[in-house]
């Protein structure tokens, strides 16, 4: 029973999903592809990182055999040849989405078998009626951008235009999105977080999953940045998650980063809110300290995705995983007995791929504890598995949408 201690790596897949080629991902592969690179002596960078990605702890779990379980190949670098000592192996998405909260959701046992609503890759892209009714309520003069963009392009290109017109930003992408980008002094945070709330109103008939405030600070297109004060507005998940029926349980779910958010504030009783890895795994540590036997501590790492993974940054997403992996000792150090942990991602985001979207890919189930004897997991049919074994290691009823792997 102790407690169990779930981190998404978010964004960080595996390969080898079977249904890849309709997300136009065939052979997309975030783990194995930064491997290669890093191995052919492409993943350097001064003052950085340099030659073969160096995962040991995550290795020695069973990363390297959880990779070529999903894909059939040896991972570059990964080369811990003994019986891996986590449980390991990988899980394949049946949500229909490879969206962020498709795949929290889906590992919290509830995947996502409707279709999003999606805005097209015109420009505009946005319904001329949606922004007008938004802009009506908000009192907007006009908005920019409205069409597909990166985040960190559009706030260069436009973000100059923004604070001297009062503009909001709009953009979406091939996700289930509205995101508004607006300068946090001189459009104002609290400004933009009610334009957001508004946008949310109005994009429910749309069946858009989320609309994201991106507040930015900077005064000119080159020194441009965004904050941390970023805010997801999610619709509801569709049945109750495992958050509600641990809550339900009486016991206590700590949400750690965007947790929070991607389950629109159902099922978690404690949101400790941290700016970028670093800081969320502190938080995660924080949140072992105070937790209860049968409880929950779901812990999200944005940065792979975010900062390295839509920005197709090899050395930054290597950098990344091998700081997680220095670090990743310390929590395990902080377990107690009867505790689990597991290590996930909740879809791809391959830096070495085309465009700048997420990648449909399997995702690496590694899982460890005090005690706990490592064997393989082998390839689980849904992520939902992930949610169920916790509910299984924490004594509740498992649900109808995954099986248990203790
Ligand atoms: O380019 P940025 O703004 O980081 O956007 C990314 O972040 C969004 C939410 O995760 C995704 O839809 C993706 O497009
Ligand atoms: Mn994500
Ligand atoms: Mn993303």
């Amino acid at each position: 029973m102790p407690r169990a201690i779930l981190c998404v790596l978010d964004s960080f897949g595996i390969g080898g999903a079977a249904d890849a080629e309709a997300f136009g991902d065939a052979g997309a592969d975030t783990l194995g592809h930064i491997a290669a690179r890093c191995a052919a002596g492409e993943g350097d960078k001064d003052g950085l990182r340099s030659g073969p990605l160096n995962v040991p702890n995550m290795d020695r779990l069973g990363l390297g055999a959880a990779g070529r379980l999903s894909t059939g190949k040896d991972v570059p670098g990964l080369d811990f040849d003994g019986e891996p000592e986590g449980l390991w192996g990988y899980a394949a998405e049946v949500s229909n989405g490879k969206d962020t909260p498709s795949g929290h959701w889906e590992i919290a046992g509830v995947p996502v078998r409707f279709d999003w609503g999606y805005f097209p890759e015109t420009i505009p892209t946005f319904p001329e009626e949606l922004i007008a009714k938004i802009s009506e309520k908000a009192g907007l003069n006009g908005i920019l951008g409205d069409k597909h963009a990166s985040g960190t392009v559009i706030i260069a290109e436009l973000g100059e235009e923004h604070i001297r017109t009062g503009k909001p930003i709009f953009y979406t992408s091939a996700d289930s999105v509205i995101q508004i980008a607006a300068h946090e002094e001189h459009y104002g945070l609290e400004k933009l977080y009610e334009l957001c709330e508004i946008a949310r109103e109005f994009a429910d008939p749309y069946n858009i999953g989320r609309v994201i405030a991106r507040p930015f600070v900077g005064e000119t297109s080159d020194t441009f940045q965004r904050t941390a004060n970023r805010r997801d507005y999610s619709v509801l998940p569709p049945e109750p998650t495992l958050l509600d029926r641990l809550t339900e349980a009486g016991r206590t779910v700590y949400g750690v980063g965007k947790i929070s958010d991607i389950f629109a504030h159902q099922g978690v009783a404690r949101v400790l809110k941290g700016a970028g890895n670093d800081q969320l795994f502190d938080k995660t540590l924080e949140a072992m300290d105070q937790a209860a036997d049968g409880d929950l501590i779901f812990a999200n790492f944005i940065d792979f995705d975010s900062l390295y993974g839509h920005r197709r940054d090899v050395p930054g997403y290597a950098a990344a995983l091998e700081h997680f992996d220095r670090r990743l000792p310390e929590m395990i150090a902080r377990m107690k007995d009867g505790d689990l942990l597991i290590l996930t991602a909740d879809h791809g985001c391959d830096p070495t791929w085309r465009g700048t979207d997420h990648t449909r890919e399997h995702v690496p189930v590694i899982a460890t504890g005090p005690g706990l004897e490592g064997r393989s997991v082998g390839g689980r049919k849904t992520y939902a598995d992930i949610g169920e074994s916790i509910a299984d290691h924490l004594g509740i009823a498992v649900g109808p949408n995954g099986t248990s792997f203790l």
